[in-house]
């Protein structure tokens, strides 16, 4: 298996005392879709963060296309992270100054390259965008604003693409939108994502799902349906509510 990202016992423990990773190790493959699910502060933003390069684990280790990005100092993390990890945050923070093609083009701005447009325009083209590229993001819809931060984070082929609950904010149809071209980007084009949401509904559209309950692994589930994922949520809360302990059965 080529891996895009690999965890090796992560542990999180913010200041007051939360532990909210608890040795967590996982590897997700490259080209692969992969949701991470799990009971409201079961760690699953923590994992994402910390896997990205925006928030350092207490212990543990994060690699990234095979290089280590916890091994680095601050400000070559951020450089690592502009260079190869993409970001889908569930507000799509785009800035509202700019157009959707300024905004897609900024990361590259920022790390100091040329921006590519030529690129920049095949990509929100793809993702049905190319008539909007001088529109500011305020005179576009939930779904298209989501659309043009997914277009921003592929822009440059990261080893990875983190999303934070993408369809967070969006209505049903936009939100199966999205997933879909998150899904096209894994499937037709290689890119590796890794989604966190509460939906199985969104986490269906992933090759497979991960649990997280107390911020420990809980299992796994391959080629999930939403039926499935619904199930397996309601028995980890089950677990969840049975332990005292936080241990993963
Ligand atoms: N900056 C922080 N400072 C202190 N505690 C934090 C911080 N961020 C998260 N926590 C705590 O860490 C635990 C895990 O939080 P996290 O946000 O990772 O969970 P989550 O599964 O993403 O939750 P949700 O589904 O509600 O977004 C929780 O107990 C949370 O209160």
């Amino acid at each position: 298996m080529n891996e895009a990202v690999r965890l090796e016992s992560l542990y999180k423990t913010y200041d007051g005392g939360v532990t909210a990773l608890d040795g967590v190790t996982a590897t997700f493959a490259a080209g692969s879709f992969t949701a991470v699910m799990g009971p409201s502060g079961s760690g699953k933003s923590t994992l994402l963060h910390c896997a990205a390069g925006l928030d350092r684990p207490t212990g543990g280790r994060v690699f990234i296309g095979g290089t280590e990005l916890t091994a680095t100092t601050d400000t070559a993390m951020t450089k690592f992270r502009r260079d190869r990890v993409g970001f889908v945050f569930q507000d799509y923070n785009l800035l509202p100054s700019l157009t959707v093609e300024q905004n897609v083009l900024l990361p590259q701005r920022l790390a100091g390259r040329r921006a590519d447009r030529r690129r920049s325009q095949d990509v929100l083209t793809r993702l049905g965008l190319g008539d909007r590229l001088h529109e500011l993001p305020d005179r576009l819809s939930g779904g298209q604003r989501q659309r043009v931060a997914i277009a921003r984070a592929l822009v440059a082929e990261p080893a990875v693409v983190f999303a934070d609950e993408p369809t967070g904010a969006l209505d049903l149809r936009s939100a199966g939108e999205v997933l879909t071209l998150l899904r096209a980007a894994v499937h037709e084009h290689g890119r590796t994502v890794v989604m966190v949401t509460h939906d199985p509904v969104a986490a269906a559209y992933a090759d497979s799902v991960l649990f997280l309950a107390d911020g420990r692994l809980a299992g796994a589930l391959s080629a999930p349906t939403a039926e499935a994922v619904a199930e397996r949520l309601t028995h980890l809360g089950d677990l969840v509510a049975a332990r005292p302990s936080g241990a993963v059965a």
